[in-house]
């Protein structure tokens, strides 16, 4: 797959590396795994003097070895005898940088913390003793939220203040998705995109695997996914696992509630039979997995609201793989497929919402989106788009079909935010897979 979108970032990381000639910069970029960091660093630094360093979960010498090698193949940096510990190896690049202007990138660099964990106190004496004279643009990227953010903005950690700038890099928007797909398939079908965008939620990795493997339909797509080689299957697990250690039980089965659509904190507790506020807690804090929906104009601190995944394949994930583990075990794999048919229709009409919620923010100028329900849980109006510099608000319903739109009752249902959209301007929608 060629290399698609991503040009606000790479103005972004443009700009520091112009900079990072002048000045030092210590960047962070963090991102779930499969997003696409390491190919849009590789972008980013085409044509320019860099060096790229993987750190994998391996003892420090063997992995100062590989180091040493990288750095001499990719910079030219000739290092005298062999380098055991990578503060050794750090302190020379710092030195070559006090000639040379260049990037260092060191992908997945919280494995430092499986490898040595000193490397951090390590790194931040020689940065600071460096810095102010070393021409180098230091980035540092990983996949596990959790750790990275704890490398860097805890107060007791070495690295914390030291960095110049962060990113956090999200899966590509529907008006990407929509265009890889273009080139795939020109005459896809708005179900089509509607089906990549639920499975791959915009991470490149997911889109590239269906693409390349000609999987360009909805059914094609499902197909894929059901397949007893597919790579969807232990996806999942594989880059949850990493996050949650020893406590991932409870974790995914909170998970897979919140995805099945029991997504109150009461429905979880009766069903788990404990109190899962401080779990839900650290999957919105610490993880950054889950997300709080309350209806739009409800009070900042009201504990109202529905918890929903922000990941669309982990959503799908848990809601469709998760709960058939034993189908998947026995081979079943053609079960499966049919419990996806039949759970489908509902499900991607959610996803649907979430689609035109997107896309609404690309095109408009909103400055608060969000939904609305009642306090009995009724009314629901499924897109709320505020303007609130022009005054202006959009209120849509969205349906699969067009047919079961009828514009009369989203009316009726405003009545309900009478008061709070007495100012504003207000344009009703009605939004369906044919406005895709
Ligand atoms: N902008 C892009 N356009 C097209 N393909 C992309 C883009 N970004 C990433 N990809 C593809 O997606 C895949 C995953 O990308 P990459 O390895 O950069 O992700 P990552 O975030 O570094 O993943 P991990 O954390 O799992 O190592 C790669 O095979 C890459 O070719």
């Amino acid at each position: 797959m060629k290399f698609y979108n991503r040009h606000t970032e790479l103005a972004l990381l443009e700009n520091i590396l112009k900079q990072s000639g002048e000045i030092a910069r210590f960047q962070a970029i963090i991102g779930r795994r499969r997003v696409g960091k390491t190919s849009l660093l590789i972008e980013s630094v085409k044509g320019e003097k860099y060096l790229y360093l993987f750190v994998s979960r391996k003892n420090e010498h063997l992995l100062c070895q590989q180091f040493q090698n990288d750095a001499e193949q990719m910079l030219g940096l000739r290092i005298f005898g062999t380098i055991n510990y990578f503060r050794d190896l750090f302190e020379q690049l710092l030195l070559f940088a006090l000639q040379e202007h260049f990037t260092l990138i060191i992908d997945e660099f919280q494995e430092f913390e499986n490898v040595n964990p000193s490397v951090f106190s390590d790194i931040q004496n020689l940065w600071d003793q460096y810095k102010d004279r070393a021409k180098i643009n230091l980035i540092v990227c990983g996949s596990v939220y959790s750790l990275m953010t704890k490398i860097f903005e805890h107060n007791k950690e070495p690295l914390f203040g030291r960095l110049t700038s962060k990113m956090i890099l999200q899966p590509f928007k529907v008006n990407v998705v929509k265009e890889i797909l273009k080139d795939y398939n020109p005459d896809f079908e708005p179900e089509d995109l509607l089906c990549l965008y639920m499975i791959s939620g915009g991470v490149a990795k997911y889109i590239e695997l269906l693409m390349d493997a000609g999987a360009v339909t909805k059914n094609q797509m499902l197909d894929m996914i059901t397949r007893s080689d597919s790579p969807f299957l232990g996806e999942g697990k594989d880059i949850l696992i990493t996050e949650f250690g020893k406590e991932y039980g409870t974790y995914f089965s909170i998970l897979q509630l919140i995805a099945s659509g029991k997504n109150t904190q009461r429905e979880i507790d009766s069903i788990i039979e404990k109190n899962t506020g401080s779990y839900l807690n650290n999957l919105e804090q610490h993880y950054s997995l889950i997300i709080r929906n309350k209806p739009i104009f409800s009070k900042p601190n009201s504990r109202k609201g529905r918890w929903r995944l922000k990941d669309h394949y982990l959503s799908f994930w848990f809601r469709f793989i998760y709960p058939h583990q034993a189908l998947i075990e026995i081979g079943r794999l053609d079960l499966l497929r049919e419990f996806i048919e039949k759970g489908y229709e509902q499900y991607s009409g959610l996803v649907l919402e979430q689609y035109f919620r997107e896309k609404i923010s690309l095109e408009e100028r909103v400055t608060e989106m969000g939904n609305f329900w009642d306090s009995k849980g009724q009314n629901e109006i499924d897109i709320v788009a505020l303007n609130h510099l022009d005054k202006t608000a959009t209120l849509a319903e969205v349906k699969r079909n067009p047919k079961k739109i009828d514009l009369r009752i989203l009316e009726q249902k405003a009545g309900a935010l009478q008061k709070e959209l007495a100012q504003f301007q207000i344009k009703f929608l009605g939004l369906s897979l044919e406005d895709m």
